[in-house]
């Protein structure tokens, strides 16, 4: 769904999304430096899927991946220090977006039935919630009918907001058929997360969906998932359902 009336400032979505582009426009080497470890349980920062995955399907993107809430388990230092204004704009961005999140959990607890901060108890509580940021990255793709920027898969999450730079690629599995998601100027994307699909018994339903490649242009995301607060020690930021 996009969200129009967000409250969320052009300027300061403006401000995340250069930041971001200007982050992956740098080189290799300097991205590298802040390279995530998997093997070694560091989740967090640059990585690169630009190889075979189970499935034989080439998934097509760098990204990077931090935690933003609860502030006390934030590492600054694993966020981009280029550009200079990266931590001011995401943590400006990510405040107004937590408040966002708990506004949409109490209109999705009223639409329960619910008292309306049920759902906000449920994943945590407000000083407990738990935000991740993945700006994803797809580099144009020489032969995108042979690769996907990210498979189909539903997010673990409760609640996903998603931006991006405007280019087409994120797809919905609706009635049988994938759905290429419009691009709404200043509209913030939201899908319903595994977490509120099953805390609210499948009223509401988690999205499978997945992104494309093209040709001419790069494509870039900012994932930002609020999940539930034992989700921490779960860093995979989405639940794939068709692997
Ligand atoms: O690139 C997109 O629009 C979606 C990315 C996505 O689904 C994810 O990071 O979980
Ligand atoms: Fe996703």
């Amino acid at each position: 769904m996009h969200l129009v009336n967000h409250g969320i400032p052009d300027d300061l979505i403006d401000r995340v999304k250069k930041a971001g582009k200007a982050f992956f426009d740098l080189p290799i080497e300097e991205k590298e430096k802040y390279a995530n470890d998997q093997a070694s349980g560091n989740v967090q920062g640059y990585g690169s899927k630009l190889a075979n995955n189970a499935s034989g399907q080439l998934e097509w993107e760098d990204y990077f991946f931090h935690l933003i809430f609860p502030e006390d388990k934030r590492d600054n230092s694993v966020w981009p220090k280029t550009p200079s204004d990266y931590t001011e704009v995401t943590s400006e961005y990510s405040r107004l977006l937590r408040s966002l999140a708990t506004k949409v959990l109490s209109v999705l607890s009223l639409g329960l039935g619910l008292e309306e901060g049920r759902l906000e108890k449920e994943v945590g509580g407000l000083e407990e919630l738990l935000l991740q940021m993945k700006i994803n990255y797809y580099p144009k793709c020489p032969q995108p009918e042979l690769a996907l920027g990210v498979e189909a898969h539903t997010d673990i999450s409760a609640l996903t907001f998603i931006l991006h730079n405007m280019v087409p690629g994120l797809q919905l599995f609706h009635e049988g058929k994938w759905i290429t998601a419009k691009c709404v100027p200043n509209s913030i994307i939201m899908h319903i997360g595994d977490t509120v699909e099953i805390l609210s018994n499948g009223k509401y339903k988690s999205i499978l969906h997945r992104g494309l490649v093209n040709k001419e242009k790069v494509r870039i995301s900012w994932a930002v998932f609020l999940r539930a607060t034992e989700g921490e020690n779960h860093p995979q930021t989405t639940g794939r359902s068709c692997d």
